[in-house]
């Protein structure tokens, strides 16, 4: 039987990184991929999705001055051709070069030590699991009988419909939604809750949801989708609103409602892999089986690409390292690319008013007053700053041009302890969308020292 320090099942986000994680530490290391190396960000996830988001959005600006005709098919293999340009970094052999061994198959435990790949077996003293996730397809009577998308077969196809029900708006349902609509696909989307995005600030989805809506998309918010027949155009979808039923028709189908872990034919059971939903671990990502971790969207509870980077790393220091360290939640941070992008760092402002009742400071900023915004046509967005009373980042929300990247710079100060007010001596280039976080500093600065107890006294006796 083969052996090797580590074995590491899976190699998306999170396998790449334990894997290369452990070759630097000089261990032994085996992969075990059923599908293709580089996992969901690669093949059906950020790679692609973001490869579409841009054609659609310099397709969508070149509209507006000249007449343009869009040819999907086109669109669709630029996306497939910047996803083999991002494979050619994580193919099996730049991870044997790298001195890995690569082998392609379903891993199946037989003991907490024992992988099977078809009908050779591979030991290893750890083992980590990056299986990742899969779409979540609910049993909506009649959807199992259409043929429906889901991330997975999207971006093989020969070319985009004409007309499309997006059902969910979270995260794949807005980004994917709006590049469509942005290549001339008339697009439909159905949420069940109240809001789009409902993991980001209310105010701030009404913004996104309002913006798509002028851009052409139709919404049904509050709504569930109930039934799906297929008819001679394509599919019918019955919903319900408030107790009220409707249909809804289009070509065909997108089901983005969420992910469900990769956890089946594993045997993760007969080894004592408990799994709740994810695979149960513990602060250290290790599962409840000794020796066996888990990362990545098989884990949870973040199912982005640069947690799972995050978790890998820990998990692979933990399987391999005498210290043991834990994962801290503390300061997660995601953007949404659709246009204008949204980006979040912490808490939002009910999270924080939560935690910690009034001792909460709001800060609105309106990009419609800085001048590198007014430069550009359109809307500008806007940035909401919660901090604690001494002026420390409890969270920011970010929706703007460039929030991804606007977000780093708060993230930086957050993640480092580094008081907000500190922001307003660092000298940042005019004209540009990251001084706004100087300016609202200098605020930050100023309430800072009118809460000083010196000042609060000196300001009552006046
Ligand atoms: C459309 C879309 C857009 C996204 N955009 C972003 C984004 O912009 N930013 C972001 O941070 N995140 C984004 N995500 C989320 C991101 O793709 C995932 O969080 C990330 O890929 C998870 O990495 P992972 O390594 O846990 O799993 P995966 O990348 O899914 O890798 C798991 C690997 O394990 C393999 N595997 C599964 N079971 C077995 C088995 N039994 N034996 C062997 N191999 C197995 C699979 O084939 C796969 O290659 C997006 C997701 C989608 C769907
Ligand atoms: N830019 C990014 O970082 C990015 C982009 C895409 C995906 N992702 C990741 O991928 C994950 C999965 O994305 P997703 O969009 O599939 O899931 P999601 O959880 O973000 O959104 C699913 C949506 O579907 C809705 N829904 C569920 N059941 C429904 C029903 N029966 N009828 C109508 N609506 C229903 C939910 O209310 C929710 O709004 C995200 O959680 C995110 O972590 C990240």
């Amino acid at each position: 039987m083969e052996k090797f320090d580590l074995i590491v099942i899976g190699s998306g986000a999170a396998g790449l990184t334990s894997a290369f994680t452990a070759l630097g530490f000089g261990k032994s290391v085996l992969i075990i991929e059923k599908y293709k190396s580089g996992g969901e960000c690669t093949w059906s996830g950020c790679v692609p999705s973001k490869g579409l988001i841009n054609q659609a959005k310099d397709i969508y600006t070149a509209k507006k001055y000249a007449d343009v005709t869009v040819d999907t098919a086109q669109v669709l293999n630029k996306v497939r051709a910047i996803r083999e340009g991002i494979y050619q970094h994580e193919t099996p052999e730049v991870l044997e070069k790298a001195g890995a061994v690569f082998v392609q198959g379903q891993a199946v435990f037989e003991s907490s030590n024992n992988i099977r790949v078809g009908d050779k077996t591979y030991t290893a003293k750890k083992v980590i699991i990056a299986t990742g996730s899969s779409p979540m397809v609910p049993a909506i009577p009649g959807l199992d009988s259409v043929p429906y998308l889901t991330n997975e077969n999207f971006f093989e196809q020969t070319q985009l419909p004409k007309s499309i029900i997006v059902l969910g708006a979270g995260a794949i349902g807005m980004e994917l939604s709006q590049s469509m609509n942005r290549l001339g696909v008339k697009v439909t989307v159905v949420e069940m809750m109240p809001e789009v995005m409902f993991r980001e600030e209310p105010e701030f989805s009404k913004v996104i949801r309002e913006k798509l809506t002028a851009e052409g998309i139709e919404f049904h918010i509050g709504t569930k989708a109930v039934g799906v027949e297929k008819t001679d155009q394509g599919i019918l979808l019955s919903v319900e609103k408030d107790g009220q039923h409707s249909t809804l028709e289009a070509e065909t189908i997108l089901v983005a409602l969420g992910r469900s872990p990769n956890i089946q034919g594993m045997n993760l059971d007969a080894v004592g892999i408990k799994t709740d939903r994810h695979i149960v671990v513990d602060a250290g990502l290790q599962t409840t089986a000794k020796g066996v971790y888990a990362c990545g969207d098989v884990a949870g509870p973040y199912l982005l690409s640069h947690m799972a980077n995050y978790q890998g790393k820990i998990a692979t220091m933990n399987a391999l390292l005498p210290i043991k360290r834990k994962v801290n939640y503390q300061h997660v941070s995601w953007a949404t690319f659709t246009d204008p992008e949204f980006a979040r760092a912490g808490l939002t402002e009910a999270e924080a008013r939560d935690l910690y009742g009034n001792n909460v400071r709001v800060y609105h900023y309106d990009f419609n007053k800085l001048d590198r915004a007014q430069t550009k046509e359109g809307d500008h967005g806007q940035i909401k700053l919660i901090t604690n009373q001494k002026g420390r980042v409890l969270g920011a929300h970010i929706i703007a041009d460039r929030a991804g990247e606007l977000i780093a710079e708060v993230q930086t100060i957050k993640t480092l302890g580094i008081n907000f007010a500190k922001l307003q001596g660092v000298i940042h280039p005019y004209p540009t969308y990251a001084d706004a976080l100087r300016q609202i500093a200098q605020q930050v600065f100023i309430d800072n020292l009118l809460n000083l107890p010196i000042v609060k006294l000196f300001r009552k006796n006046k």
